[in-house]
């Protein structure tokens, strides 16, 4: 299933520059009249698409590829899912990270482990780790597999409850490639996952008919797929979710299987 795009809706150019750096905050700026121009009323997408999948091409550029999200919400069968979410809550060595943010280094609200080739990202240096856990590596050939795409490294996330989140930001370091594939796999506790312009915004050719500022819940055991432009022209967040802010059953993992250009 598409789920592509009107004709062009409106002219979006920015105003101020904000790179969106992974874990800063920046707030959109709107247009009038542009229904999900404002941080706090991104657009639903709709339930179609949240069942079955697809893929939402979310704008397309002069001289660039498209920048587009593929979403499959079964990637992974239930009890795939609810095995892996165990053995790596347990088995994966999660640390918490000092990150810069703004020039100043903040406790990440989150925890991580790496996999793969050294990767540096907003003052985090995460060393080069080439022991994958067999149940990571076999995933990761099958994402090969399936998306005809090369990875070397992974990027885990442990969001320990509603207050764990990451901050806008794309994943835009140098040594993914200007246009880097990116796929991620949700296990656990459902979260919303955010898409916004960036405030510099080039002229866009066609922008999808939901706006600039979407979100959907990321299912357990589902695929999201970032590619073309999306790093370079959108922002992406997984906010704060105040309903599990206390909630010790509210954990969710998260894996960012990528391709890292070495130095
Ligand atoms: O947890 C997620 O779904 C997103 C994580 C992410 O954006 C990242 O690690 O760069
Ligand atoms: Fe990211």
């Amino acid at each position: 299933m598409n789920f592509s795009v009107p004709p062009p809706p409106m002219s979006i150019a920015g105003k101020e520059g904000d790179g969106g750096s992974r874990g800063g905050n920046s707030a959109a700026v709107g247009t009038p009249g542009d229904r999900s121009s404002d941080a706090e009323q991104p657009a639903d997408l709709p339930d179609e698409f949240l069942q079955l999948g697809g893929n939402l091409l979310l704008s397309k550029h002069y001289h660039e590829p498209d920048s587009s999200i593929s979403y499959f919400p079964n990637f992974l069968s239930k009890p795939e899912a609810d095995n892996l979410f165990q053995v790596l809550l347990n088995e994966l060595e999660w640390r918490q990270r000092d990150t810069l943010v703004r020039g100043e280094y903040h406790r990440e609200p989150r925890l991580t482990c790496w996999f793969g080739v050294p990767y540096t990202y907003s003052g985090v240096e995460l060393q080069a780790n080439h022991v994958w856990h067999p149940l990571l590596a076999d995933i990761k050939d099958r994402l090969v597999h399936n998306l005809d795409a090369s990875f070397n490294s992974l990027l885990c996330n442990l969001y320990r409850s509603g207050r764990d989140s990451i901050g806008w930001h794309a994943d835009d370091e140098k040594s993914l490639g200007r246009y880097p594939l990116i796929a991620s796999i949700s296990l656990g506790y459902e979260r919303q996952f955010e898409v916004k312009t960036k405030r510099i915004q080039p002229k866009f050719r066609q922008l999808n008919e939901w706006g600039r500022h979407l979100r959907l819940p990321l299912r357990h055991g589902s695929l999201l797929v970032m590619r073309g432009a999306m790093q370079v022209h959108w922002l992406h967040s997984v906010p704060k979710d105040q309903l599990a802010f206390n909630s010790p059953t509210a954990s969710r993992i998260n894996l960012t299987f990528r391709y890292t250009h070495p130095d």
